[in-house]
């Protein structure tokens, strides 16, 4: 291709007067791919949009599909993960700190660095389209600058900088393993944390949560079996989930699926699936099984899962949520089940005590599913897990205040930190008066699940998330 053709248009670009800065942009029609992988990535930048929702909804309004929304897709999702990789070559040719390159030239320098060291795509059509990209946004000077960065850049391939980078970490392995899995080295070391191991497993998990997920659907419990979804749909009914079906080729269209449409199923994690399920199985001691409570129920994932099993077993749902747009969510998706939707703070909801069953989904810092939303990674930071664990502790309290003597309270984050999972658990069911069960009864025909009593599901086990799950039973 196209290097040598790409190359004689970027030339004409340049005699050409710079264009506007400012005002709406006309997105160009040579190049919709890079176009929209650049895009997706100032948007993350300047407005900490998450690229996983601006991508699907730009493709759609500009109609950009088949090879070219592949192509974008590769490119925005795959740069927003390898950024730390990325920045470690990138600081090797700029110089002077990347904190003081200007935003839109250093997202253009990652985007073509990525083309240069992941992809096949030849070495000068990936420099002179993401120079094109920046002397469309903001004319030749900076477009000169990226020019000769990506130049050094592609010097190089990906193993030859790997092994530049590693010799000036040659006695951390695990900052040479996080760089090669495209994590902060403080994620890999909390996930070695937790499995025990930073050897093959750690290895095993890095690289698991470094691929994007397929798509798990929920049969909605008691309106379609899995196997009915499955062959709707054309997927396979999940290993582990009653209610799962997996989704093969990423997909398909999901927002014109009818089946979605109709309400019959949702976008659910396997491992999300697994919790709720898992929530109202868990043995009560003694008494009723009718009053549910979902206390941190935005955006109402589980909120259906619980609400679909209570309409079959003639229980109801309350779902606190103290987000208002989040607790509309939560309306939207259980309008025809038994649940009532509550604006409030989990830690002091309001609502009468002697709940049978509690679920505690929960704020925490993702870090189990960081598959999903890609630049979130490099978002995070250590200190945000101190502030969470303040919260999940209070919740947790509240809901040892709520629930009934012989009521269970189910503990789930999305998190394997330990900070957030056993380090919080322990301790709150022993003030709240309550036993911790063991977990692993609740995930029938579940692989993997340790010694107990907690359970954490994980990616390279699994193919979920990495939830984990604890239960507990007032005295
Ligand atoms: C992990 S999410 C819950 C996910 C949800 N259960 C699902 O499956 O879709 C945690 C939720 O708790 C909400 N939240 C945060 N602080 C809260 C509080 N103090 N009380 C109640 N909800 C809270 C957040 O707004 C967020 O929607």
């Amino acid at each position: 291709m196209t290097g040598e053709r790409r190359g004689h248009r970027h030339g004409q670009r340049g005699r050409r007067p710079a264009p506007r800065k400012q005002g709406p942009r006309k997105p160009p029609v040579h190049d919709p791919a890079r176009r929209a992988a650049f895009d997706v990535l100032r948007a993350v930048s300047e407005r900490d949009a998450y690229a996983n929702l601006v991508l699907p909804e730009l493709l759609r309004q500009r109609r950009v599909a088949g090879r070219d929304a592949a192509l974008a897709t590769e490119l925005a999702y795959g740069t927003a993960r390898a950024t730390g990789l990325l920045d470690a070559v990138l600081t090797r040719c700029v110089d002077r700190s990347l904190d003081t390159v200007d935003s839109m030239a250093l997202d253009a320098l990652r985007i073509g660095a990525y083309q240069l060291l992941r992809t096949r795509i030849p070495r000068h059509a990936a420099v002179a389209s993401t120079v094109d990209l920046v002397r469309e946004d903001a004319g030749s000077r900076l477009a000169g600058f990226v020019n000769a960065v990506l130049r050094r850049v592609s010097e190089k391939d990906e193993q030859q900088w790997l092994e530049e980078i590693e010799a000036d970490t040659a006695s951390d392995p695990l900052a040479r393993l996080a760089l090669r899995t495209s994590h902060p080295r403080w994620i890999a070391r909390a996930f070695a944390e937790a499995l025990g191991d930073t050897g093959d497993e750690l290895r095993a998990a890095l690289e698991a949560d470094d691929a994007r997920p397929a798509v798990h659907l929920l049969a909605k419990p008691g309106q379609v079996s899995a196997d009915e979804l499955a062959a709707i749909t054309g997927g396979d009914v999940a290993p582990y989930s009653p209610y799962g079906v997996h989704l093969s080729s990423g997909g398909g269209d999901l927002a014109e699926s009818e089946v979605l449409a109709e309400g019959l199923a949702a976008v659910q994690d396997e491992g999300s699936q697994l919790v709720a399920v898992a929530a109202t199985a868990a043995p009560l001691a003694g008494g009723k099984d009718e009053r549910w409570l979902d206390l941190c129920a935005g955006p109402g994932g589980k909120t259906v899962v619980l609400g679909c099993l209570a309409q079959v077993s003639g229980a109801t749902v309350d779902a606190v949520e103290v987000a208002e747009h989040r607790a509309r969510l939560v309306r939207e998706a259980t309008d025809d089940l038994p649940v009532a939707v509550h604006v409030a703070d989990g830690r002091d909801p309001g609502l009468e005590e002697g709940y049978d069953r509690i679920l505690v989904d929960a704020p925490c810092s993702g870090l189990g599913a960081l598959r999903r939303r890609p630049e979130a990674r490099w978002r995070k930071q250590p200190g945000d897990i101190a502030e969470l664990t303040q919260l999940q502790s209070e919740l947790l309290a509240s809901a040892y205040r709520l629930v009934r003597p012989g009521g269970v309270v189910t503990y789930v984050v999305c998190s394997p930190h330990l900070a957030e999972t056993e380090g919080i658990v322990a301790e709150a069911a022993r003030r709240g008066g309550a036993e911790v069960l063991d977990a692993r009864e609740l995930f029938p025909g579940v692989p993997g699940l340790g010694d107990g009593p907690y359970v954490q599901l994980w990616p390279h086990r699994h193919g979920t998330d990495a939830m984990f799950c604890a239960v507990t039973r007032k005295r």
